[in-house]
């Protein structure tokens, strides 16, 4: 009985199924509620920041999702908060990303403190697997950032730059003005779509630089030659008439690339992916999972392994006096640096393997984006144009007489102020990179705005004060700047700033009365700054140089009517939607 008594005590304690399930689903909604509370946005105390999105998941995106490009956004939060710093909630669980964009603030970051932000996790993601030990993706602390930066360390000098790039780079641009001799002839005045060939000739480029590969490989060769195969357009005017029109592309089919060198324009692709995610890592496993970027993969692995070998050839038969190319040079700073450490050099190292798909990287997409905007500008602009090729002409006027095109040799030595003038604008106008990452290192105070140690960075490289009217936020009383503002190149004026004109880099020198090129007329960040800037810079600039003054040399940029809008993509970097030209030959 006592027994009885007790089981029932216990018994009438135990919950009923219904109230047990209810405890359970009770307990279950705290729970996640408090997982829902633990992956909402916690904003940096201070920073100016979006209240509606600080309360959803997915923070900002859904806003970045809806305007028409991330970049309009990015700017547009400046505006919005009336501060040139705000923090943005990219995704759950994640720290919020902070965005600076008052010019000052991120040259000095850039240029002047290097070791309170450094290059960070968001690259090295991104990049991924397509060229882990790439120095792009490292800190500039970590260990083995030196070693790699010593590897490259030839390949911008003077020397490598005027004896290795430059016939490569000016081969490579004019391979591009026969094919476009060929194209036009055939379009008989109709546009065509430009944007394939200047990503085929900046590749061509970029890899001759990079492997010293013979004419058969070059894209362009094949493209030519498949051009010169099509028969011409009817000439009878009347049968002709009724297509020729700008509005109207001249669709040219396109000859089979080389599967080594088609792997190489995959890169970009990849990137852009990884770039998009907010799993970088996971979205480039699974684009891995396309039998199409699978294939480059192992495409561009063979390609690295026959260009070695090509290399190693040169080096093991005539040493340093045989060197033609980046991969050369790279293999030769390992054989002295083995023998130093007194190791077996290794020749396929993933370091070698990476740099060398970084160079390829930062040496084609970048260039070909630029040129691709160029010549739309051209087209745009007739009057830059007609001045831009009067001034060559005049610059090269030995040339001109003896009825030929500038040499390389002549496109380096001369100076012509308006040229650099163009290209410059071009830089400024394309802004093809918008904003670049850093990671704080520690504690951080922006223009008065304290950020805590491990936050990721967005700098814009473009934008209010660079390429559009600049905003007239209130003044913070403690900049935090390490150095003044007095070294600021003068602010733009606003009533221009979004227009393409060269002249704006222009002066007069008053001593030697002459006008001038004047790269600290206004500020400009298309290359970045300070020791993480590009490091191809001085290669960028030579690519441009050389095929602004052949194309303007043989060409007239007509108006492409409808096809000639400013629409831009956003990718790895900012292209334009489509890119025709309809050329006159001069
Ligand atoms: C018009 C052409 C080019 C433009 C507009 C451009 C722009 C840039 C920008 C904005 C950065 C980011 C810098 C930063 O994070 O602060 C960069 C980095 C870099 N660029 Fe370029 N680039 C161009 C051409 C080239 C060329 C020709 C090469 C090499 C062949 C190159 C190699 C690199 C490398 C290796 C980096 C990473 C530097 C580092 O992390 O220390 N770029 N570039």
């Amino acid at each position: 009985m006592a027994m009885d008594d007790a089981s029932w005590a216990w018994g009438s304690l135990l919950p009923s199924p219904v109230v047990l399930f209810a405890i359970v689903c009770l307990v279950s909604v705290g729970l996640l509620y408090q997982v829902y509370l633990f992956a909402l946005p916690k904003p940096i105390p201070g920073i100016p920041y979006n209240l509606h999105a600080s309360k959803r998941l997915m923070g900002d995106i859904p806003d970045v999702r809806r305007s028409k490009h991330m970049r309009q956004w990015v700017w547009s939060q400046p505006r919005a908060h009336r501060a040139p710093l705000s923090q943005v909630f990219v995704l759950p669980f994640r720290r919020p990303t902070v965005i600076v964009t008052d010019y000052d603030a991120v040259v000095d970051i850039l240029a002047r403190r290097s070791r309170e932000f450094d290059r960070g996790q968001r690259i090295r993601e991104i990049v991924g697997l397509i060229a882990p030990e790439f120095h792009f993706t490292m800190e500039t602390k970590e260990e083995g950032f030196k070693a790699h930066k010593e590897l490259v360390r030839d390949l911008m000098t003077p020397k490598f730059l005027n004896e290795v790039s430059s016939p490569r780079v000016y081969d490579a641009f004019a391979a591009l003005v026969h094919l476009w001799h060929e194209k036009s002839t055939k379009a008989m005045g109709q546009p065509f779509c430009a944007s394939h060939d200047l990503y085929m000739t900046t590749l061509d480029s970029i890899c001759s630089v990079a492997f010293g590969l013979d004419e058969s490989k070059r894209s362009l060769t094949r493209e030519i030659d498949h051009i010169r195969s099509l028969p011409m357009p009817p000439t009878d005017p009347s049968q002709a008439s009724p297509v020729i029109s700008a509005a109207v592309p001249m669709e040219f089919s396109r000859p089979q690339p080389d599967p080594e060198i088609e792997a190489l324009l995959d890169i970009p692709e990849m990137l852009s992916i990884s770039q998009k995610s907010g799993f970088p890592w996971i979205a480039q496993r699974l684009a891995l999972l396309r039998p199409k970027h699978a294939r480059a993969m192992r495409n561009r692995q063979s390609l690295i392994d026959t260009q070695t070998e090509n290399s190693l050839k040169r080096l093991f038969a005539g040493g340093e006096k045989e060197m033609q190319c980046a991969l050369d040079w790279m293999l030769w700073r390992e054989m002295c640096k083995a023998k130093k450490e007194e190791r077996t050099p290794n020749f396929h190292s993933p370091v070698i393997r990476d740099e060398t798909f970084g160079f390829l990287l930062g040496g084609h997409d970048t260039s070909a984006t630029v040129l691709s905007w160029w010549a739309k500008y051209m087209a745009e602009h007739p009057h830059v144009q007609a001045r831009l090729r009067a001034e060559l002409r005049n610059g090269h006027s030995v040339a001109m007489m003896e009825g030929r095109w500038p040499t390389m040799g002549e496109i380096i030595s001369t100076h012509i102020p308006y040229l650099e003038a163009v290209v410059q604008e071009t830089l400024r106008c394309a802004s093809i990179v918008t904003l670049i990452s850093r990671t704080t290192t520690q504690d951080a105070q922006v223009l008065g705005y304290h950020i805590p140690k491990d936050t990721n960075i967005l700098l814009s490289l473009t934008g209010p004060g660079l390429t559009e009217p600049s905003l007239n936020v209130p003044a913070t009383p403690d900049l935090g700047m390490k150095t003044s503002q007095t070294n600021s190149p003068p602010a733009w004026d606003n009533a221009d700033i979004n227009l393409f004109r060269p002249e704006r880099w222009l002066k007069t020198d008053e001593e030697k009365g002459e006008e001038v090129f004047d790269s600290r007329a206004g500020p400009i960040l298309a290359f970045s700054t300070g020791p993480r800037g590009c490091f191809g810079r001085r290669l960028g600039e030579m690519q441009l140089k050389t095929a602004v003054t052949l194309l303007i040399w043989n060409f007239e940029f007509g108006s492409t009517g409808p096809l000639g809008g400013m629409e831009i993509k956003e990718k790895f970097v900012n292209m334009p939607r489509d890119c025709y030209v309809r050329l006159k030959q001069t």
